[in-house]
């Protein structure tokens, strides 16, 4: 067969982002594991500066399917959590299609009302999903699906036990049905590293703003640049915390250096644990006026793919 033969009678490929949405415990780290599979998704990660972290690529038939997280939905107590609710719908707004994850044996209790009350002002596909199906009755379940479909129109509900794998395949088959006609954002190989390179940049944000939460402005980004893994089991990574002014870049400096020494202990410490390897971390603070305005650094996190 030649290329252009392959060419024409190849299926199309789909490609988009799917962001995942469900109160704490509803199982979203369980269901990643289960649709993407390995160490990609690193499970029950609570890190509240997070704006939109790939949690993991599946392939599936032709289909690339990007996985969003978008935590810090609930509960917002402090005016930075309320600022980081915001940005954490803005994350959902930014996906191609929105899972809603429920925990069938709580139901609509709680936190999950309230992120079906907020999803009524997402104009995205929604879809419905009723995890822990193992758990429930059957009739149960249909009563809980008829609620959640009561108060917002999904475009179609899956139960599914993200434990077992039940459901999940139909649930993947549709996505990559349903998500656009285009091509793959990353090549195949990249894909495995990705999520890790995202969590280990989440992880100093964090530590960033843990340590220089009030001095510090939103207006700061960390990216990870290199990530080098070692023959001696030690992976070498390099991260560049962007800020806009040069003012910012002394704070996150510190005194002598005393603020990004501190940042990078605690990030190196978490790494190494989250990693299990030893990790050699290389923090660099750099100007860039106006990153918020860049599409480039968006669509390095995941978002605005499709505009
Ligand atoms: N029986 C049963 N238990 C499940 C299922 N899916 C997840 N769980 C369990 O529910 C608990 C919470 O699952 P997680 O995947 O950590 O939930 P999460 O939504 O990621 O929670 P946070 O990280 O706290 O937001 C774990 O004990 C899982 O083993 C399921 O389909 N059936």
């Amino acid at each position: 067969m030649t290329d252009q033969e392959t060419e024409t009678t190849a299926a199309p490929t789909h490609s988009g982002f799917a962001a995942l949405i469900g109160a704490t415990n509803a199982g979203k780290s369980t269901l990643l594991n289960q649709l993407v599979g390995a160490k990609v998704s690193i499970v029950s990660h609570k890190v509240q500066t997070t704006r939109a972290i790939i949690r993991g690529i599946a392939i599936h038939n032709n289909a690339q399917i990007v996985f969003m997280d978008t935590p810090g939905i609930f509960k917002p107590r402090r005016r930075l959590d309320r600022a980081m609710v915001t940005s954490a719908w803005g994350g959902a707004k930014d996906a191609d299609i929105i899972l809603f994850l429920i925990d069938s044996e709580r139901g609509l209790k709680g936190d999950a009302e309230k992120i079906l009350e907020g999803l009524k002002d997402i104009r995205q596909k929604k879809v419905l999903v009723l995890n822990k199906i193992d758990r429930v009755k059957r009739e149960d379940l249909l009563a809980l699906a008829q609620a959640a479909n009561a108060a917002i129109e999904f475009e179609r509900t899956f139960m599914i036990s993200a434990l077992t794998g039940s459901g999940c395949t139909d649930l993947l088959d549709y996505l990559a049905d349903v998500l656009p006609e285009g091509p793959w954002f990353y090549p195949e190989d990249q894909i495995s590293d990705l999520p890790m390179r995202q969590l280990a940049a989440e992880i100093t944000r964090e530590k960033l703003f843990l340590r220089l939460h009030q001095e510090l402005p939103y207006a700061s980004h960390v990216e990870t640049e290199k990530w080098e893994e070692r023959k001696d089991g030690s992976v070498r990574i390099e991260q560049v915390i962007y800020v806009e002014r040069d003012s910012q870049k002394k704070i996150a400096l510190g005194k002598n250096g005393e603020a990004i020494k501190a940042i990078s202990t605690a990030s190196r410490k978490e790494l190494s644990e989250i990693l299990e390897q030893p990790v050699h971390l290389f923090l660099f603070v750099k100007v860039r006026e106006n990153w918020g305005d860049d599409p480039a650094r968006f669509r390095e996190m995941g978002l605005d793919f499709t505009k």
